[in-house]
């Protein structure tokens, strides 16, 4: 696309100077990282760097035109001065990159739990539906089953077009992706055509950057308010898939125009599961929708499992696909890396691998285990640095008054203290209860499946997929399941 054509795009710009050679653009981008010849450079103001201060090394590296916002020195190479480059950025990914959205199918999920559990469901069922999918969200980018690195559980704006447009090169026609709160307030999804909203939950997390749950929720709202406004003729249109046993669920209807499926076990949703068994193994419930009752029997564990299941239903559902052939592939479903992952011995002690970095995702974790374990459960958990401190005593209190032995670790401690971190944990312990504290995470799960009997379980909780432990600056790699697997074997060998 030729310079010229792209800042077309923004209708308010001033150009300077006025007149100057065009060129075909090579590059978009926001990162002087990436700039190779010819690329366009848009300054964006960060919390650590303002981008005005790169223009410098931008232009070395190739950049033949500088989108600003404030006065930069560039010679004779032009500048597209803007009121908000964040906005202007939103406008030229979309047009750059063909606004391939509109091209696919999306689904956008958010919530504080389940966003990458729902997204994974939904691709399996529109994989067995027989199409191409792609997947957003906080383990990767995929491409069919080409996987893609990724920063962000919601990339910036310009990626994700990027990442759309390949998509659609590649013959994707649905893609799910997971759209966090941050990302949500830092307009990384503005201009993204989302066919289908789909909302899990909302509890605390995040507040070291929202500050408060009303500014949490309203982040969350704007994924329902930005979904589109008119009604298709033609296709589906825009539907909104809310859970409402959740009191945001509910409000989340008076924030979107779109037609609504709701889903639930408590409230009567469209979409409600009832007649729930959970076992250790799967579990058993009957799905409603309106007057037609099935059956399922499936391969994950948990209440709030039941709850992702619900969400996936509803939507696919909502784009037209087949109740029974969503079930089958729901019944099929083996469960996400990471998530609950069952690693189990000859010793007859199980550990599992949990992603459970909240409050709630820590109660949800430890109230499934304790409806199916034998013994005792140990809770290995630690709360992650430069991330919202007031969670660390509410998950320390949660692993004290839901497990027999807590264990309190270091996850990912950042540019934090371990032993601070650890130290804040304490504060929500019940007095008189006692609890094992290692700062390194490899011993205390060593100590954890060494204690334990047969019968008990060992939830590890915190890092699910993770594939590494990030101790100051430092990127490290440590795997819980690993960890795990590693202890499991020394008991077996001295069982
Ligand atoms: C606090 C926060 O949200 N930060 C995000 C933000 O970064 P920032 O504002 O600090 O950017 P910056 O580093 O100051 O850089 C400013 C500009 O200079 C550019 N730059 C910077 C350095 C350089 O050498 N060259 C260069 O051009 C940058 O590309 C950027 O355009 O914008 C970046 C690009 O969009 C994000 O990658 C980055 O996410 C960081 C890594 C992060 O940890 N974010 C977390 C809090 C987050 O967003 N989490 C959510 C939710 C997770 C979940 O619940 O699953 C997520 O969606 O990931
Ligand atoms: N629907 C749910 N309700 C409550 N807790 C859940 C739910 N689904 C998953 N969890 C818990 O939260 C953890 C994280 O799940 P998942 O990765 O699917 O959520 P997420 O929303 O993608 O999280 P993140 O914000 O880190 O991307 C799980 O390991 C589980 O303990
Ligand atoms: N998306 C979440 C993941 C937290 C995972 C936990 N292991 C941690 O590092 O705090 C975040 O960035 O806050
Ligand atoms: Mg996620």
């Amino acid at each position: 696309m030729q310079a010229s054509k792209l800042i077309n795009s923004l209708k308010f710009k001033q150009v300077v100077p006025g007149s100057y050679e065009d060129f075909r653009v090579s590059l978009l981008t926001q990162d002087t990282r990436e700039i190779i010849d010819n690329s366009v450079f848009i300054a964006i103001k960060g919390a650590v760097v303002d981008g005005h201060t790169l223009v410098k090394t931008a232009l070395k590296k190739g950049a033949k035109m500088i989108i600003a916002q404030e006065q930069v020195e560039t010679g004779s190479i032009p500048v597209v001065y803007v009121q908000d480059t964040k906005r202007a950025m939103a406008v030229l990914s979309s047009y750059f990159y063909a606004g391939s959205s509109q091209a696919l199918r999306v689904v956008g999920v958010t919530g504080t739990n389940g966003k990458t559990t729902v997204t994974h469901i939904v691709e399996a069922i529109f994989r067995a539906h027989g199409e191409k999918t792609g997947l957003i969200g906080t383990m990767y980018r995929k491409i069919g089953d080409e996987i893609l690195k990724t920063k962000n559980t919601t990339p910036d704006i310009i990626t994700l077009q990027r990442t759309l447009n390949k998509m659609v090169e590649r013959g994707v026609s649905t893609v799910s992706m997971e759209v966090s709160s941050i990302a949500l307030i830092q307009g990384r999804v503005w201009g993204i055509d989302f066919d289908v909203a789909v909302f899990t939950n909302l509890t605390r997390d995040h507040l070291d950057y929202h500050k408060t749950m009303a500014n949490y929720a309203h982040a969350k709202s704007l994924l329902f308010s930005q979904l589109g406004n008119s009604y298709a003729h033609n296709s589906d249109g825009k539907i909104a898939v809310l859970n409402i046993d959740d009191p945001i669920g509910r409000q989340l209807e008076h924030d979107t125009a779109a037609q609504i499926l709701t889903y639930g076990i408590k409230q009567a949703a469209m979409i409600r599961a009832t007649n729930i068994e959970i076992h250790s193994q799967g579990t058993d419930f009957d799905l409603q929708l309106f007057e037609q009752k099935w059956h399922l029997r499936v391969k994950m564990v948990g209440l709030f499992n039941v709850y992702n299941i619900l969400a996936a239903f509803a939507a696919a559902y909502a784009s037209g696909l087949e109740p029974s052939a969503i079930i089958q592939t729901l019944e099929a479903f083996p469960g996400v890396k990471g998530r609950l992952q069952l690693i189990s011995s000859p010793t007859k002690v199980a550990a599992i691998v949990d992603y459970s970095h909240t409050p709630d995702g820590l109660l949800n974790a430890l109230e499934t285990i304790n409806d199916f374990v034998k013994g005792k459960v140990f809770c290995v958990v630690g709360c992650g640095g430069d991330r919202d401190h007031g969670k660390r005593p509410k998950m320390a209190q949660i692993a004290c008054n839901y497990s027999d032995y807590p264990i309190f670790t270091s996850d990912n401690p950042r540019s934090e203290e371990p032993q601070a971190i650890i130290n804040d944990m304490l504060q929500g312990v019940p007095q008189g209860r006692t609890v094992a504290t290692f700062v390194n995470r490899k011993e205390a799960i060593q100590a954890a499946i060494n204690q334990a009997c047969p019968g008990d379980i060992v939830l590890i909780a915190g890092k699910g997929h993770e594939d590494y432990q990030i101790i100051g600056a430092h990127k490290y790699h440590f795997d819980d399941v690993e960890e795990a697997q590693a202890a499991l074997k020394i008991k077996e060998q001295e069982s």
